[in-house]
């Protein structure tokens, strides 16, 4: 029963526009009543068994902070060690599974998720992580879909990826499973990079434990119950939520630790490579270490650039989901010859702005994450306020009554290396600084060393020489770069996104790049016709 299969060539998930009275828009109000009137119980689940924990943490609703959604489970040492165990032994039948087995589970899981899970998914991202319609469905619907089907074509291609034989002898290239497990650690603002951080090494022939972020537990929850409904064993992906300072050192310090795949902070990322690092000496293996980091991303402008786009791309890139995207911009560079035209209509549109409650449609934005978050952000806007440096230009309130709310904000400073200039923020801030427009090269040049990081950027320019100018100095700034749009929004399979230097080691999620970190390969060389002696011909030679 031998065959060769071609799987399904993948599409990018068309995003749903949830205009009223769409069927969509009926479903998804449905699940948001539905999950808003239920507090759920969240066990860990290792070796495809519950574990539910003394030890429970609340799942809250951000911007109705009072509400809870559920309780989860809280794993400590010994729950650690029981999904190492499990991540162990669960690795031999999932790697005798054929790839073709493998991978219709997880096109299975993408197909639930554009269908049955679609409502349910989007409304635990929008209650959980306070993201409007739009956002939890280019996130958590779209973009995990497209992770998940573009990820198995990409394996599809790399497993027929063969050195060259001849008729004497055929070489192969085996693509392994790495030895041991894989620690995947998430951050709470994407559901889908949530989810593919597992399910890529999974999907590799890898067993993963799963460390989701607390804030986002929620709907991590319902991705784990849709794996198991799409036919995922027990113990490929083991979820283990609990607090990272408290379990992380237990898997990374383990012999079996064959790679960490973590989406989320510099400082936690470096964090745990160093421990890595201190414990290389234990590890049967050297573990394969892929982040995608922290950023601060920028908006570069000519005089050429058209101020509608423009300001479209500040308010968007810079505003939706509350600026907390890794890629959202955060500081502008802007020529005093168009500042005027811009800041007008940059105010003019930032006061149109309606934030609140997710679940009424109209909100373009929702609250931040937690209280922590909202201390952190406020904290950079009231040191703008009080800067002879700076100055708010609209914004700059902020209200925890109810939920986390920020209002966007929008900072004008004078000095390039201003602190909202270098850091990253993680909320609704964008700060401006207005160059003169004979100062192009070296302001280009001032961007590119203002900050460490090197995620996300766009230049906006109408001229042609210009553009390829501010494209040259800029070539090492970001791991994504945009022409005229917006620096967020990356789509699977269109624009592979990562960022270099402290953003991460821009593996490129989703993409055949970041699945090759999750295989060891074997080069096998058979021969038909081996030599029957040791001579070489030139040893005729008398
Ligand atoms: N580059 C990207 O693709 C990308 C995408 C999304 C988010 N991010 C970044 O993520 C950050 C926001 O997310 P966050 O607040 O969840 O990040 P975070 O670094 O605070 O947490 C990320 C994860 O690490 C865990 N963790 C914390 N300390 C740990 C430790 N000592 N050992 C092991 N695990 C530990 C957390 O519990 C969480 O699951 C921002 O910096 C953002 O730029 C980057
Ligand atoms: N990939 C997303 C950002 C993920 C980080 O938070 C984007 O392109 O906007």
């Amino acid at each position: 029963m031998n065959a060769i299969f071609d799987s399904p060539k993948p599409i990018n998930e068309p995003v749903l526009s949830y205009r009223k009275n769409s069927e969509e828009k009926k479903a998804l109000k449905e699940e948001l009543k539905n999950l808003i009137s239920q507090t759920i119980k969240i066990p860990l689940i290792i070796g495809g068994e519950e574990v539910y924990t003394e030890k429970q943490m609340k799942c809250i609703v951000p911007h109705d902070k009072n509400h809870v959604l559920g309780y989860c489970s809280v794993a400590g040492e010994k729950e650690a060690d029981l999904a190492i165990k499990a991540a162990i032994s669960a690795k031999n039948e999932w790697n005798s599974l054929s790839w073709n087995d493998r991978q219709s589970i997880f096109l299975k899981a993408a197909s639930l998720l554009s269908t049955k899970y679609r409502a349910v998914v989007n409304a635990a991202t929008m209650l959980a992580q306070s993201k409007t319609v739009y956002q939890a469905e280019i996130d958590a619907v779209c973009e995990l879909c497209d992770f998940l089907r573009f990820n198995v074509k990409y394996l599809d291609q790399i497993y027929a990826s063969q050195p060259l034989s001849d008729e004497y002898t055929w070489n192969k290239s085996i693509y392994r499973a790495l030895e041991g497990f894989v620690l995947a650690v998430s951050p709470f603002n994407f559901t889908s990079i949530a989810a593919n951080l597992p399910a890529a090494p999974a999907m590799a022939g890898n067993t993963v434990i799963w460390k989701p972020a607390s804030a986002s537990v929620y709907s991590s929850y319902y991705i784990m119950k849709l794996l198991i409904e799409a036919g995922l064993p027990p113990g490929v992906i083991n979820f283990v939520p609990g607090k990272g300072s408290e379990i992380g050192k237990r898997f990374l310090t383990c012999p079996n630790l064959a790679g960490v795949h973590f989406t989320g902070s510099t400082k936690v990322f470096r964090g745990m490579w160093k421990v890595i690092g201190e414990n290389i000496d234990n590890y049967k293996t050297y573990p394969r270490i892929v982040g995608e980091t922290g950023g601060k991303d920028f908006i570069f402008a000519h005089s050429s650039a058209s101020i509608k786009a423009l300001v479209a791309a500040m308010i968007r890139g810079g505003f939706e989901y509350q600026g907390q995207k890794c890629s959202a911009a955060s500081r502008v560079y802007i020529p005093e010859s168009i500042w005027f035209d811009v800041k007008e209509h940059l105010l003019n549109e930032t006061g149109k702005i309606k934030m609140g409650d997710v679940e009424d449609f109209s909100n373009f934005m929702g609250a931040l994450i937690d209280e922590e978050a909202f201390i952190k952000v406020t904290r950079y806007i009231q040191y703008a306020k009080e800067s002879n440096e700076a100055k708010i230009l609209i914004g700059g309130h902020w209200d925890d009554g109810s939920g986390y709310f920020v209002e966007p904000t929008v900072i004008q400073t004078s000095n390039p290396k201003f602190i909202t200039m270098e850091e990253e923020i993680f909320g609704p801030v964008l700060t401006v600084y207005v160059y003169d427009d004979k100062k192009l090269e070296e302001t280009l040049k001032l961007c590119d060393k203002t900050s460490g990081y090197a995620l996300t950027g766009a230049i906006f320019s109408q001229n042609p020489t210009i553009t390829a100018l501010m494209s040259k100095i800029l070539a090492n700034a970001a791991g994504n770069f945009y022409i005229n749009d917006k620096p967020t929004g990356a789509v699977v399979g269109r624009q592979p996104f990562g960022g270099a230097r402290h953003s991460g080691t821009n593996d490129k999620a989703g993409s055949m790049l970041n699945m090759l970190r999750w295989m060891s390969p074997l080069t096998v060389k058979e021969s038909f016709l081996p030599p029957e002696s040791f001579e070489y011909p030139h040893m005729e030679e008398k």
